[in-house]
């Protein structure tokens, strides 16, 4: 079996395993690369203030072989924080209103593409096969291509593909697409990013669509495909059914004291709609005065990325909203909302998911959301709670057992609060096991085998039927 590489900026630290993750990337990778060993190349998450930057840090942790580079303080504020996190992210989260574009960090993120390329390039061997992620390094095949690299290349978006209209408003679109067509294999989270993607390049008249996966651009061909992201499902399970006995799970069952749990985890970015979804509870208590005094909201929101100003600006916005809400319909002894602004691990998420009547994942746009996943997972088979989950993210696309809501919509979702809150234990029970068969089918390792299976080019022996993620479309 060839040697798998794997880029991606963000790297979870093997000092930091069984912490807290840093969101869903780095979870699946972690899960994923765990399982088949390599080398994983990122940053290291250190901003140096001299240049050159040194040498990079090499770990090893199990299997896993760690390639860490620093990055200089200008690298990140212009290809993190600028160009990836306020061109590239609001604009694939169809936030044309949040994009500040920027010559400057533009040309900062082609320059620590080249620079995250010359850190690659002495590390590769003939037969690797090499797996870059996400919206940070887009043209990091094209500056390998460009150096002289033939092997397999392959490149997964963890976040949505808008549609050719708001994706074309980007001033760099050409260039970001045809550096795409130096991939061999390019996934999606979901059939609708990838024929989003497919409308751009006809749109600008960019290579041409052989079949439904198959393209062909500058004498190449390659491959686009959906493979939505899983999670360990089996292994999820059991933390949350260990998780009973653990004093905090103790203490937060004892601080309910009979009242139902809804709960809601996200990093503190506007994708994830979490103003809309205090509103929607807000609105869901005036509306249902009776469930006053008899549920609590907890709201799992660790801080991200604070250096960009949409993020920092949400901190005040979010805290000021639970505040307000409390304000406005607790009392001596009950808080409607208990909101915690910094980041739980997963053992301690898993029992708190099980112990929760209702989950609220209402992202306004998102590539998948794991969470939902890790939610369903982490049920009790004999009394599941109830996933409310928005229509705009990738898990919906899956996920048709949810109960699906429009997060705009306010007063809906409070509809379908109230509904959920009320449903009865059949009901709950048929969607819980038609989501449960899903996303134990489309878990993290048919995700990473999937893909690397088409990046290895396999083809199924004759007679034998080639292990395929179950179709979603919609
Ligand atoms: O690395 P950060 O800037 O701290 O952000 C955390 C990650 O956020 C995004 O996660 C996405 O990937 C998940 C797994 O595929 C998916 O479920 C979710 O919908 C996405 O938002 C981002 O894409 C990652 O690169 C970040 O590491
Ligand atoms: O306090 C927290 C909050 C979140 N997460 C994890 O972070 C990931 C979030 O992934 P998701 O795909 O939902 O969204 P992203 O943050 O990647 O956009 C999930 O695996 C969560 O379990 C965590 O470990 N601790």
């Amino acid at each position: 079996m060839s040697r798998l590489i794997v880029v991606s900026n963000r790297v979870p630290l093997p000092a930091k395993n069984g912490a807290a993750s840093a969101g869903g990337l780095a979870v699946a990778l972690q899960s994923a690369l765990a399982a088949r060993g390599g080398l994983w190349l990122g940053w290291s998450g250190k901003i140096c203030s001299d240049e050159p930057v040194g040498p990079l840090t090499t770990l090893k942790d199990g299997n896993i072989e760690y390639a860490l580079t620093d990055l200089t303080d200008l690298d990140v504020e212009e290809y993190y924080q600028g160009f990836a996190n306020r061109v590239l992210w609001p604009i694939c989260h169809y936030r044309l209103d949040l994009a500040e574009y920027g010559r400057r960090e533009m040309t900062g993120y082609f320059r620590v593409n080249q620079f995250f390329a010359s850190r690659l390039l002495p590390l590769i061997q003939k037969d690797d096969v090499i797996w870059i992620h996400d919206y940070h390094l887009i043209p990091l095949a094209e500056e390998l291509r460009r150096q002289g690299v033939k092997n397999r290349i392959g490149f997964f978006l963890h976040i949505p593909w808008p549609a050719p209209d708001v994706f074309l408003a980007m001033p760099v679109h050409d260039e970001l697409l045809k550096s795409l067509t130096a991939y061999d294999v390019i996934g999606f989270q979901t059939r609708q990013d990838r024929e989003n993607f497919a409308a751009c390049l006809a749109r600008q008249n960019i290579g041409e669509r052989l079949g439904e996966e198959e393209f062909s651009a500058a004498g190449r061909t390659f491959i686009a495909r959906p493979y939505p992201i899983g999670i360990e499902t089996d292994e999820f399970a059991k933390l949350a059914r260990q998780a009973g006995n653990t004093t905090l799970h103790k203490r937060m069952r004892q601080s309910l004291d009979g009242k139902d749990l809804i709960i809601g985890v996200d990093r503190l970015d506007y994708s994830k709609g979490i103003t809309q979804r205090i509103d929607a509870f807000e609105t869901f208590l005036t509306r249902h005065p009776d469930y006053q005094r008899k549920v609590t909201l907890l709201q799992i929101t660790p801080k991200s990325r604070s250096e960009v100003p949409e993020y920092e600006a949400m901190q005040k916005t979010v805290a000021e909203q639970a505040g307000r809400v409390n304000g406005a319909l607790g009392t001596v002894d009950w808080v409607p909302i208990r909101y915690v602004n910094r980041s739980l691990r997963r053992a301690a998420l898993a029992g708190l998911y099980r112990m929760a009547k209702v989950a609220l994942v209402t992202p306004l746009r998102d590539g998948m959301n794991l969470v939902a996943k890790e939610f369903v997972a982490a049920q009790d088979e004999d009394d599941p709670g109830v996933l409310l989950l928005s229509r705009f993210a990738g898990a919906a696309h899956e996920l048709k057992e949810a109960m699906l809501v429009n997060p705009y919509d306010v007063e809906g979702t409070a509809d379908v609060i109230a509904r959920s809150l009320a449903m009865p234990r059949e009901e709950r029970q048929a969607r819980w096991e038609g989501m449960m068969a899903t996303v134990r089918e489309n878990n993290v390792f048919t995700w990473c085998d999937t893909f690397l299976g088409d990046l290895a080019g396999n083809e199924a022996p004759e007679g034998v039927e080639q292990p395929r993620l179950k179709r979603v479309s919609r």
